[in-house]
């Protein structure tokens, strides 16, 4: 074929070549860089050959295809062209398509062969018999040459066809690798006739996004399928954008209803919704409890999370109170510590039961809580005769995060583990089909409970026996977790299990008014002399355009007193605007680790924000990988930065290299999504984290992020200095907006299953609803206050006996639902329409 130049404008840029080589193949995706021999093309372009970028399949090196995509400009290996379709041309005429048939591909299948399949279907044969391999039934193939030709073709031509259909719905290469790897050979097949099932079956994969597509090629907008999928959408907009684990009916009809109305303007009838509904209930993908929805994952989690805590609720614990009060009193004087009322009772009951649970901010003693309990659970197990090797490995702690988990070692001097990396499971897989051997052990101890979610609270109960010992510890204030639910504000606000708060402060440092301050934020409060400068805290205010400038002051004089950027963070509520992450990040990596003619540098983009990674940066990671031991909200520092063409280079690809604490980890181009800058991160992804000095700006801009338990989670990241600088109101209006509680069912599922079971309490009645009991101590938590036993604490010498629980409700039964769905689904059209106006997406600050 003539080389031709085709200029015209308007028209999408495309690309016809013969595939000389692959320069790069990721592992975990279908991204490839192709060197490409130019043959026809209709952009300005100079050379015979060209860089190609993008998601293939198998391809074939010396086949000629055609590429529609963009020419880009990269910033080191100039231009490239990134293919967002492509297609192989070798096989579309019936000349090329019978030389492939009659190929090394399809053993037994000779040129005859080949040529009849041809003549009697054409050159689209392949389409046709992927679509439906019966039509090769009279072309005198036998069994075997049919299976082998479809099998082949499945492997070679599907998996081409399949990414081809993927990037048609605009899938990046990672999210088309998940896909492919879910339905392997039958994803062409699902893509073509129910393309709208991967909306529930695939994470990342949005309804509209499919819906655009689909509804432009004609499917009637009405079809059943169409519908349903518009449901699970506005599911997954309450759970994922929400928190919430459910949705109610009423406000389901009206979300769905507008994203069916979005791409196709059809209106769309409540009967449809509601037929949609019930057969997606039947299909058990959706569960209805009265007029709540839940995805069926998320309320077996629920389910599973109430019957799970009955269940160890009702085991007796180990040790008696007598024998574990002497250790205790053993224990207090090893740690040198005077341990207060609050701290002796919360031990004891932590020791004396299956399930305790126990809540406090900063400095209130947890960490001396938790080396107390192990100390003594160490000494308990000796006592009963089992040896040192044994001792050290019945006791597990973890946490939600690697940082966390490792806060919690360096605390205890024991290891600790992420909650992933304890159960064995990478965080991607599947949760429900999982099958695992339960944990082993005798103690169990979970640190930031406030950071799990309801799956993963779920699944680890689900793989704790009945004979584990359950501590959790957090600090409810703080955000809940990312994922749906706020399972620990709902194991607490149940009232019935037990648990303590812990009160009194006891760090010592006489000028520390950070804690003081989280504690009026706590309360909705701000002090007086909250723009007054203190010992450990001070106060600049600032507008939002003003913010880049007084950052850049704080930065440099913290440099200029000697300071490293390991011990300072910024923290902000998001990523966008003049003071959020991402152009704080620019400000600090100048100022920290500025640009020079050695700099090396790998440019990279996050959607519309572009930076360049440099040797020497501090870093995040984004995802668990525990594979290679990094995990979410890990940071890190760039050691090395290795481009591909470099002679010394054996990877061959360019790649950086990232030290975590002496764990280095590579990343090619195709993992650097998983990391980005961390000189500010939001106050979301601090969570778990502690540094010395925090900088934390707010202004109004940020809005609808401005709520207490943010602010809160914050301030409480600052270990020994704490800079605000923004708009006094922004903080103001930070500490008094209590925020949108997630719904759950949680509370209400334990109250039933717990009801009766356990010596009464004070009043539940009159406990404000979402507030939670706290027992009251002496204000100093001093010993020997009468109602230092939370409700259901043993009271005995034993811990409770089992028949105490025996008249335990029957929780989690699927109501029938068919009736109240027909009576209840949105007759009613005077549906408020704020109703579902969704808040903030997570996505804002992940
Ligand atoms: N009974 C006590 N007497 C004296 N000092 C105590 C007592 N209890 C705790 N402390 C000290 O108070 C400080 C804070 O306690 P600890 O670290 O256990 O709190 P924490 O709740 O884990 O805090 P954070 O969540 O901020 O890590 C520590 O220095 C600890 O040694």
């Amino acid at each position: 074929m003539d080389k031709a130049l085709k200029l015209m404008v308007d028209e999408t840029p495309e690309l016809v070549g013969q595939v000389q080589g692959i320069i790069f193949a990721a592992t975990d995706s279908f991204y490839k860089v192709l060197a490409v021999q130019i043959d026809e093309m209709n952009f300005e372009y100079e050379g015979d050959e060209i860089t190609v970028t993008g998601s293939f399949g198998d391809l074939q090196i010396g086949s000629n295809y055609q590429f529609t995509g963009q020419l880009k400009n990269h910033a080191r290996f100039g231009q490239q062209f990134a293919s967002e379709h492509y297609q192989r041309l070798d096989t579309s005429s019936a000349e090329g398509l019978v030389q492939y048939l009659s190929g090394d591909d399809f053993t037994g299948i000779g040129t005859k062969t080949a040529e009849k399949i041809v003549d009697s279907l054409g050159t689209d044969a392949i389409d046709q018999i992927l679509d439906n391999p019966a039509v090769l039934n009279n072309l005198g193939l036998s069994e075997k040459q049919s299976a082998t030709m479809v099998e082949q073709l499945k492997q070679s031509d599907g998996m081409e066809r399949a990414i081809i259909a993927l990037n048609q719905f605009g899938f990046g290469s990672a999210l088309a690798t998940t896909i492919y790897e879910h339905y392997e050979n039958d994803t062409l097949e699902i893509i073509k006739s129910d393309p709208y099932r991967m909306v529930w079956e695939i994470d990342g994969v949005s309804f509209n996004r499919i819906d655009q597509i689909v509804v432009q090629g004609g499917l009637d907008p009405l079809d059943p399928r169409r519908i349903q999928a518009g449901i699970v959408a506005a599911m997954n907009q309450a759970t994922f954008e929400q928190g919430d684990t459910f949705i109610e009916l009423k406000e389901l009809s009206l979300v769905a209803k507008r994203a069916l109305e979005r791409n196709d303007h059809t209106r769309i009838e409540p009967e449809l919704i509601q037929k949609a509904l019930l057969d997606l209930v039947e299909q058990e993908i959706i569960v209805a409890d009265d007029e709540r929805l839940f995805m069926a994952d998320l309320y077996y989690a629920e389910v599973g999370i109430a019957q799970r805590i009955v269940e160890l609720n009702e085991q007796k614990g180990t040790f008696k109170r007598s024998e574990v009060e002497k250790i205790l009193n053993k224990v207090e004087k090893v740690q040198q510590l005077e341990y207060t009322n609050e701290q002796h009772e919360a031990m004891l009951a932590a020791l004396t039961s299956k399930l305790f649970i126990l809540t406090g901010g900063p400095g209130t003693g947890k960490t001396t809580i938790i080396n107390g309990v192990v100390a003594a659970f160490q000494q308990l197990l000796s006592q009963s005769g089992l040896d040192q090797d044994k001792i050290a490995s019945a006791i597990k702690l973890a946490a939600p995060t690697g940082r966390a988990a490792k806060r919690l070692s360096e605390a205890t001097g024991m290891p600790a583990a992420t909650i992933h990396r304890l159960l064995g499971i990478s965080g991607r897989e599947s949760l429900a089909d999982l099958d695992l051997d339960p944990l082993e052990g005798q103690l169990l101890i979970i640190d930031e409970m406030s950071m799990v979610d309801t799956e993963l609270f779920s699944f680890l109960l689900e793989n704790t026996p009945n004979s584990m010992q359950v501590i959790l510890v957090g600090d409810k204030d703080q955000l809940p977790s990312v994922g749906p639910g706020r399972v620990f504000f709902d194991l607490l606000s149940s009232g019935k299990l037990n648990y303590r708060e812990l009160a009194t402060i006891h760090r010592q440092d006489a000028d520390s008014t950070i804690i003081e301050l989280a504690n009026d934020v706590k309360h909705g409060e701000l002090p007086d002399n909250l723009m007054q400068r203190q010992a450990d805290r001070s106060f600049f205010p600032a507008h939002a355009q003003q913010i880049p400038a007084a950052m850049e002051k704080i930065i440099v004089s913290w440099i200029e007193h000697g300071n490293s950027v390991r011990d300072m963070q910024i923290l902000a509520p998001m990523y966008k605007t003049s003071a959020g992450v991402n152009q704080l990040n620019l400000l600090a990596q100048a100022l920290f680790n500025p640009k020079s003619k050695q700099s090396r540098e790998l440019i990279w983009r996050e959607g519309d924000f572009e930076f360049g990674f440099r040797v020497g940066d501090k870093v995040m990671q984004k995802a668990n990988d525990p594979e290679h031991d990094v995990f979410n909200g890990d940071i890190g520092y760039i050691k090395t930065i290795m481009f591909a063409k470099e002679a010394e280079n054996e990877i061959k690809a360019d790649y950086i290299e990232v030290d975590f604490d002496g764990n280095y980890v590579l990343y090619q181009r195709s993992d650097l999504m998983n990391i980005t800058l961390a000189y500010a991160t939001t106050i979301h992804k601090a969570q778990g984290g502690e540094y010395s000095l925090v900088i934390l700006p707010l202004v109004q801009a940020f809005n609808r992020m401005l709520q207490r338990n943010l602010l809160y989670t914050g301030l409480t990241r600052a270990k020994d200095s704490l800079v605000l600088l923004g708009e006094p109101d922004a903080y103001r209006q930070a500490a008094e907006t209590e925020g949108a509680k997630r719904q759950t069912m949680l509370p209400t599922r334990l109250e039933k299953a717990l009801v009766g079971i356990l010596p009464k309490g004070p009043s539940q009645a009159v406990r404000p609803q979402n507030e939670i009991p706290t027992p009251s101590y002496d204000i100093n938590g001093q010993r020997g206050a009468p109602e230092a036993q939370s409700v259901n604490d043993p009271k005995e010498d034993d811990a409770v006996p089992a028949e105490v629980y025996q008249t335990k409700q029957t929780i989690g039964a699927v109501p029938t639902i068919a009736t109240r769905l027909n009576n209840a689904i949105i007759q009613d059209q005077t549906i408020d329409p704020n109703v579902g106006m969704m808040g903030v997406s997570p996505y804002d600050f992940m």
